[in-house]
């Protein structure tokens, strides 16, 4: 009897260390499956430039797989109908792919398809490609199963596929013939060759300044790796990442460089930590970690407030520059999403739910669950990390000391004299007159006072936060969701002796307690 595989490929758009498509080989023949799904499309957090990226991923990879021998077909519609149809077409006798850790949707999907392979009689195998533990019970040990499966070799193809039957290949749709939009953004190079270009300018060169240029968004843009979207769509793996930062560490012969890639190679463990936290509790997508802060949002939710800060109208240039930079380029650094979220969930007092969908779409790299986890981290809700509240003011003046940024993304203050750049409401009229920049007609005048909305932010944060239910809870959450290494009091409550300066984390302090 034929043994012929078919490899489902889902955000693992590669053909370099994919463990599905290596255990193909053992196969009679194999053939290859993206499945654009309806749930994926209409699902709250989808973007046009998320299915364009991926469309021009699977461009890239039909023609490294035909080049192997393998057809990669594309189809519409719900996994376990294509399934099936595909199956009545061409009988496969075992189901290949990588694991998921997703939203909801993909979670209900993983089950249907499950039940569908076990009343076909099609075993499933799913491999892991990230650092996540499925069916994890105790976060002690993490650490080193992480460092295990990364150092682990690379699963590389030896060799092509005999050609399976011959099925037709429809030309990949557009986004209109998905009825989605054009989207507008200037996206980062997609595919497989773009991500290893990308990898390798960042080992080689551009992660020089690493640790430096990580907080300003002027510098961000070329001194981080820029790889996010790759992680996100797979078209690299982590491992590979891993292991080739690795490599670059022990062979230059600069001490400057090896430092810089060092804290780079520390970030990439907390892709798999904050993915791990959803996968262990899918529900944080929906409801906050903990649920002593249910309630506190949620009824004064004030829409004008939300589309002011969608649409990069706040009042705050750092904020309306940072939104209206990622709305057209899908990336933003770490930074300045953390103070995006910050104002829009302290100054503002908006839900993180509704907030989090937004900047789900505008990330090209969005991942699941990293996204919610930090959604929620920077809101407050995890009851366990430092409460980080940022001043758009001051962030300007810290990252845009000479106002480029601001300039470059809110061009109605382009000739605002640099002293009243961050802060354009304090200028007089003679003053706004000069620099053609009348507030409240040509940029808006600050939606709340900043001072004011951070101190009743405040007020309510540490208020809850005091309470004993609070401070149980927040023991809870750090026994499941905290790393090991974090250092945190197990109660999650402010650190009551400063740390030491030798112990300061040589990272800006706004990652320092990531872990936890
Ligand atoms: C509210 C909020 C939402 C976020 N949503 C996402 C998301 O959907 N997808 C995503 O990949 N990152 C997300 N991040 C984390 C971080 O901002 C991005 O990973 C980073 O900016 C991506 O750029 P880079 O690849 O150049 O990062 P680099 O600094 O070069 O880091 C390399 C890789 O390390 C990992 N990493 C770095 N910082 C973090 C971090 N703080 N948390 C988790 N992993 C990290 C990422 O995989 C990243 O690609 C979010 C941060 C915040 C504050």
């Amino acid at each position: 009897m034929t043994r012929r595989a078919l490899v489902w490929f889902k955000r693992d758009l590669r053909v370099h260390d994919h463990a599905p498509l290596v255990a193909a080989l053992a196969h009679t023949d194999a053939l290859a499956l993206f499945i654009i799904e309806p749930e994926w499309l209409h699902s709250p957090e989808c973007d046009a430039s998320h299915v364009d990226f991926a469309l021009q991923c699977l461009a890239e990879l039909r023609i490294a797989l035909a080049q192997r021998g393998m057809p990669l077909l594309v189809r519409v519609g719900s996994a376990v109908p294509v399934l099936a149809q595909l199956h009545s077409e061409v009988v496969f006798t075992q189901l290949l792919s990588h694991e998921e850790t997703g939203t909801g949707w993909s979670y209900q999907r993983d089950l249907q398809v499950a039940a569908w392979c076990k009343s076909a009689d099609i075993p499933w195998q799913e491999f892991t490609q990230t650092g996540v533990v499925r069916r994890l019970r105790s976060r002690s040990g993490w650490a080193q199963r992480w460092q295990a499966r990364m150092d682990a070799p690379l699963q590389l193809l030896d060799g092509g596929f005999s050609p399976a039957v011959a099925l037709e290949q429809p030309e990949l749709p557009t986004l209109a013939d998905l009825g989605m939009e054009r989207h507008g953004k200037a996206l980062q190079a997609a595919g497989e060759k773009a991500a290893r270009r990308t990898l390798k300018s960042f080992l080689q060169v551009r992660g020089y300044d690493y640790r430096k240029s990580l907080s300003s968004p002027l510098t961000a843009e070329d001194g981080c790796s820029r790889l996010s979207p790759h992680l996100a769509f797979g078209t690299l793996s982590m491992r590979t990442v891993h292991q080739a930062t690795e490599v670059a560490i022990a062979n230059t012969p600069d001490r400057e460089m090896a430092y810089a890639l060092r804290g780079f190679a520390g970030r990439l463990r907390w892709h798999c930590h904050f993915m791990q936290k959803l996968e262990d509790e899918p529900d944080i997508e929906f409801h906050n970690f903990a649920r002593v802060c249910d309630g506190l949002r949620e009824n004064d939710f004030n829409d004008d407030y939300f589309a002011a800060w969608c649409e990069g109208r706040t009042g705050y240039p750092m904020v309306d520059a940072c939104m209206r930079s990622l709305i057209a380029t899908g990336w933003l650094n770490f930074r300045m999403r953390a103070m995006l979220v910050s104002f829009a969930s302290y100054h503002l007092w908006l839900h993180w739910r509704p907030t989090g969908l937004f900047l789900a779409r505008q990330f090209l790299d969005y991942e699941p669950g990293i996204h919610w986890s930090q959604m929620q981290m920077q809101s407050g809700t995890t009851g366990i990390n430092t409460l980080r509240m940022y001043s758009p003011t001051k962030q300007a003046q810290d990252q845009d000391p000479e106002g480029l940024f601001i300039r470059r993304w809110v061009p109605e203050l382009a000739r605002v004299p640099l002293p009243y750049l961050a802060t354009p409401w304090k200028m007089d009229i003679s003053v706004q007159r000069m620099a053609g920049c009348i507030i409240g007609v040509d940029y808006p005048a600050p939606i709340v006072d900043d001072k004011l909305a951070m101190k009743a932010a405040k007020d309510r944060m540490y208020g809850l936060r005091k309470t004993q239910e609070a401070r149980e809870e927040a023991g809870e959450v750090q026994a499941k969701h905290g790393s090991r290494k974090s250092g945190l009091p197990p109660t999650g409550q402010r650190r009551k002796t400063p740390r030491r300066k030798s112990d300061a984390p040589a990272t800006p302090s706004s990652q320092g307690d990531l872990f936890a």
